[in-house]
């Protein structure tokens, strides 16, 4: 890749345009950078892997009927996909009340096909009925998502493909030990954009124990509040090996579509680049803890 900074998974983008995720895919693929296509994702699999040439990891989420998350994720080894990313974040939904007072359910109102594309024709559900007074995903998720999800389903995982699987919601040196332990490829810390637990850690503050407790065993990459160049080396410097970018691709696609998209990952791209040269790394490998003073130092300098 000729930048650490990769898509992250957000579901639904023909919310923002027309295309979806197609333009997505494209917008990353003329970046030569990784997409990961959400499970929630308002395009087929096979409609975003025929778009066009790139590497795509897929994102997964573990549903009560294993079968369905087991088709899915043949479907996405078959189509050329990478690895698979597991969010462990989310047994359950996290309240999200924009959503309930909104009755959010997007507009045409039913949940699965166009809104879940994926899952047409893999599992019913009575979806054409308004949530009552609520979010008809809330209510969607709670009826298929698993929420005993644990690291059983990381082991069940491995024993359905032969993908590398890397867990995305990792916010601890316990946890990310464990998923070393458990197999994992890659270690992913994100807190989910804030849109799950309520005062789960900003994920820059906790990167760095978890790039220890890590210790070089897999990559560890990270999300949430990545904004600017800058950002990217603040997190490289805390020993993350990439980035990946949610909010801001969403916001360029619902501007401009597939341009929209690009223009975002390509002024990220050059704000690094520019960050870097003002901290005098020629290439990302010259980044070192050194370049930044977190909260933890500056108190320590103090003691
Ligand atoms: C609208 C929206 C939809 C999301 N959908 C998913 C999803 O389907 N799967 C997932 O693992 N994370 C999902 N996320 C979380 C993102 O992958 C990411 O962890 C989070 O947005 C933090 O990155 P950001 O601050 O750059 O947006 C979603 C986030 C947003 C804002
Ligand atoms: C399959 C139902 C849960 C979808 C959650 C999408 C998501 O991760 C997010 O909106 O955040």
């Amino acid at each position: 890749m000729p930048s650490p900074i990769i898509v992250a998974p957000t579901g639904q983008h023909k919310l923002a345009t027309p295309e979806g995720e197609v333009a997505t895919a494209r917008a990353a693929a003329a970046c030569n950078t990784i997409m990961v296509l959400s499970f929630s994702s308002s395009c087929r699999i096979e409609e975003v892997a025929s778009s066009c040439d790139a590497i795509r990891f897929y994102q997964l989420y573990v549903y009560k009927r294993r079968d369905v998350s087991a088709t899915l994720v043949r479907r996405a080894e078959s189509l050329g996909f990478k690895a698979i990313v597991l969010t462990v974040d989310t047994p359950v939904l996290g309240r999200r009340e924009a959503d309930i007072r909104n009755k959010y359910a997007g507009s045409p109102r039913r949940m699965i096909a166009p809104r879940l594309a994926n899952l047409e024709g893999l599992m019913s559900f009575d979806d054409d009925i308004d949530a009552e007074g609520g979010s008809k995903l809330e209510h969607f998720a709670s009826q298929t998502l698993d929420p005993s999800l644990s690291w059983k389903d990381v082991e069940w995982l491995k024993s359905i493909t032969t993908l590398p699987i890397l867990l995305k919601g990792i916010v601890t040196a316990e946890d990310a030990r464990k998923a070393v332990e458990a197999g994992a490829a890659g270690v992913i810390v994100s807190n989910h954009g804030a849109r799950q637990l309520d005062y789960a850690p900003p994920t820059i503050s906790v990167l760095e124990e978890v790039v220890k407790a890590v210790g070089g065993a897999v990559p560890v990459l990270v999300d949430g509040g990545v904004r600017r160049g800058s950002d990217v080396l603040k997190a490289l410097a805390l020993g993350a090996r990439a980035v990946m970018v949610g909010r801001p691709v969403f916001y360029g696609l619902a501007a401009r579509g597939e341009a929209g998209a690009r223009h975002v990952i390509e002024m990220l791209n050059k704000e690094l680049e520019l960050a870097m040269a003002l901290c005098g790394c020629p290439s990302v490998g010259d980044i070192t803890r050194a370049h930044v003073q977190t909260q933890g130092d500056r108190i320590r300098a103090l003691l």
